[in-house]
This record gives structure tokens, C-alpha cells and sequence, in this order.
């Protein structure tokens, strides 16, 4: 079979299966971005404060040590609001299903027309480490200790 084949020069393969072969191929949209931008496998109108889940039409297979995130466009997230509720999805290395976008309007007044075809969302690869869950008693000690949600300061002025 032929297949397509773009190349960033990075010489790792993504493998990647189409499952609507009416959808064109996900790629990058220069050589060097992060995001391989995916496409809307069918239309979807979501009015102000709602979300959708959205196929994109394609299944990939990642090696063990490798993940994929579904990260919103922020060309639709300036200029319509548009979002992904668990920003950044998570794709396994495992999974084999189509990847899906649970899309969300967050613009309080204006409808979000998708239709078949436009990139809705842009997938990372990344490494991940799979590290071993080992239950302790204590924990080391640091300088920030148990500080966090603000512990720093600045609440008033939000700086
Ligand atoms: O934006 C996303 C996020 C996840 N997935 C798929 C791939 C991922 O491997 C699987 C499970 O995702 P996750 O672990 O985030 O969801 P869960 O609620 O924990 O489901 P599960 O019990 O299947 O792990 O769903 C997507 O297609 N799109
Ligand atoms: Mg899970």
C-alpha cells in the first residue's frame, strides 16, 4: 500500500492510522511545530458553554515510554473560545481507538460552528517516564515543604 509520508527531519515515525480516509492526513502545518494538527471527523455546533466529543478519524500507535496530548489551537481558543475540556487530553501508548476531542465553547455569547474536515485540535508526541509506584512512610524534607495554592503570596493583586 502507499502511503503518505511527511517528514519534520526528526527521523522518528508516527504511526498512524486512518480510519476515515475521507479525511485528509494530519501533519504538521510547518516542519518544525510540536503540534500534528487533527481534523474534524464530522460537524458540530456548540453553543455558548458547551462541549462535544469529536472524533478526529484517526487511531495511532506510540511506543511503551511515549504519550500523546491533544492540545487545543489557540487560533480557535482567540477567536472563538474554543477549547478542550481535559486540556491535555491523554493519548496511551496502548490505545488503538480513534483519537477523540471533547470540545468545549468557553465564549459566553457566540455559537462555535465546526464542520468535517477542520483542525480542531494538534497532537504531541512526547516522552514519558513510567515510573514504579513505591509507598513510603515520610517523605524527604524540602525548602517548600507543604506550601503551595498561593503560599508565596501575591493573592490581592494577582501578581
Ligand atoms: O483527549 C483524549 C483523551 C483520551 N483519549 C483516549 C486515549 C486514551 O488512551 C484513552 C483514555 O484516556 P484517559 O486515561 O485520559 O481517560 P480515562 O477516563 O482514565 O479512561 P480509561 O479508564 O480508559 O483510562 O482515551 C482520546 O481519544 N482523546
Ligand atoms: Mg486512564
Amino acid at each position: 500500500m502507499n502511503h503518505d509520508h511527511h517528514t519534520s527531519g526528526s527521523g522518528q515515525v508516527l504511526r498512524l492510522q486512518r480510519l476515515d480516509p475521507g479525511l485528509p492526513l494530519p501533519v504538521r502545518a510547518h516542519q518544525t511545530d510540536a503540534g500534528i494538527d487533527l481534523h474534524a471527523a464530522h460537524a458540530c455546533e456548540l453553543p455558548p458553554g458547551h462541549r462535544s466529543l469529536v472524533g478526529t478519524g484517526v487511531a495511532i500507535a506510540l511506543p511503551a515510554g511515549y504519550v500523546g496530548l491533544v492540545h487545543p489551537r489557540s487560533g480557535l481558543a482567540a477567536r472563538a473560545g474554543l477549547s478542550i475540556v481535559n486540556a491535555p487530553g491523554t493519548v496511551d501508548a496502548g490505545y488503538r481507538g480513534e483519537i477523540k476531542v471533547n470540545l468545549i465553547n468557553l465564549d459566553p455569547a457566540e455559537t462555535v460552528h465546526i464542520v468535517r474536515g477542520d483542525r480542531i485540535a494538534q497532537l504531541i508526541v512526547q516522552q514519558v517516564e513510567l515510573w514504579d509506584v513505591v509507598e513510603v512512610e515520610t517523605l524527604e524534607d524540602s525548602e517548600r515543604g507543604a506550601g503551595g495554592h498561593g503560599s508565596t503570596g501575591g493573592h490581592a493583586r494577582l501578581t
